[in-house]
């Protein structure tokens, strides 16, 4: 057997069901004398026909990453690839999905455009987060807070090696654009553009210190430094817990353009999804409770035009949609 001409890997969501959409690129892979991998740990969630690798071998052979999960996975896929060029393209199975664009019933039409060539890359900036001699990764955010729950955490800035001040609150945040639409949006930050390189800083709850965000430049150098000669304080990246900063110990986090890329084929129309999430997010009421305010024959109506735009969009391989915006 020759050379596949190329390499794809898979990353999935750890319980939702994404067999359908592993079918559709398997076939479509196969079809166009392409391989198809995924990491060893996954491999019983993806079916037969995906070649299961070693951790450690899957990133070097790969030319696209495909992401079939939310928000998380896709940050996951992202931290994969850091520093690589490879795409990484989102198929959305989360809830909000807001870094990803394409919805399951809209894969067929994006393989299509993606051997067409017909998409762009939007690169992605992350931060270079430093403890010590250990070094992480993060592509929304990083943050600090006390190594208990519930329990305030007390943490001095330097910027540039200067002191800037301290926080003491449940937690500080810091950002990158990309991030600044999730937990620093919570925390009551700014939503910062993602052409405007950038390290936002945000206090979670703060008692004391600095209580507001501060946007700083993107080539600015931040260090966290625990002041206690007692607690250690914990650290997250991307949500996920990294470690504990040792009393007297600093974190230095740093931000690296053009990190990895992410697919898009309608950018203009994912920034508007984009806004229409948030502007959700902002409402008392879940997504289904809102439902609820809608009356029944107007559900139906717009399930109906939804299924209708869906296979016009099929027929025509053009651009998918997964719906109309909601009404504001
Ligand atoms: N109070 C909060 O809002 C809060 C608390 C902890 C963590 N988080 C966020 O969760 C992120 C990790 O995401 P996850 O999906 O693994 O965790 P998760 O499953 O706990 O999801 C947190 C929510 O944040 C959304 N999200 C993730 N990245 C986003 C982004 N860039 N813009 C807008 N929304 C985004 C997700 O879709 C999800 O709804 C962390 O980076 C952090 O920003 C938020
Ligand atoms: N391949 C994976 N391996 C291990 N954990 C994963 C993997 N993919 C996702 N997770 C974790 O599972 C959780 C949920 O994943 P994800 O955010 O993708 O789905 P979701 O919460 O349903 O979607 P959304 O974030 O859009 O609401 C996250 O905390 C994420 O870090």
């Amino acid at each position: 057997m020759g050379q596949p001409r190329y390499t794809v890997g898979l990353v999935v969501h750890p319980v939702k069901p994404v067999l359908d959409s592993v079918r559709i690129i398997s076939r479509f892979v196969h079809r166009h004398g392409g391989a198809l991998l995924v990491r060893e740990d996954d491999a019983p969630r993806v079916g037969p026909d995906v070649e299961a690798v070693a951790a450690d071998a899957f990133v070097d052979r790969l030319d696209a990453v495909v992401s079939l999960g939310g928000d998380g996975t896709m940050l996951g896929a992202m931290r994969l690839v850091v520093g690589r060029s490879t795409p990484v393209l989102g198929v959305n199975y989360g809830d909000v999905g807001f870094l990803v664009e394409v919805p399951p019933e809209g894969l067929e039409t994006a393989l299509n455009r993606l051997v067409a060539g017909d998409y762009t890359l939007e690169p992605h900036s992350c931060f270079q987060v430093l403890n010590g001699g250990e070094e992480c990764t993060a592509f929304n955010d990083v943050v600090i807070a006390a190594s208990e729950p519930l329990q305030s955490a007390t943490v001095d800035l330097f910027v540039n090696g200067a002191r800037h001040g301290y926080y003491r609150g449940d937690a500080v945040i810091a950002c990158t654009p990309t991030g600044s639409t999730a937990y620093n949006y919570a925390a009551g930050g700014p939503v910062i553009s993602p052409s405007a390189p950038s390290i936002t800083l945000t206090p979670v709850a703060p008692m004391s210190g600095i209580n507001r965000s501060v946007v700083l430049g993107g080539s600015d150098a931040v260090e966290f430094r625990n002041p206690s000669d007692r607690v250690s304080l914990r650290f997250m990246a991307d949500g996920t817990p990294v470690g504990l900063l040792r009393p007297g110990v600093g974190l230095s986090v740093r931000l690296i353009d053009d990190a990895v890329n992410v697919v898009r084929f309608e950018p203009t129309l994912h920034e508007q999804r984009q806004r229409v999430k948030l502007s959700l997010l902002d409402l008392p009421l879940r997504p289904d409770q809102l439902l609820d305010l809608v009356p029944p024959q107007l559900r139906e109506r717009a399930e109906q035009l939804r299924a209708e735009r869906i296979e016009a969009e099929r027929l025509r391989g053009g651009p998918w949609s997964d719906g109309p915006p909601p009404a504001s």
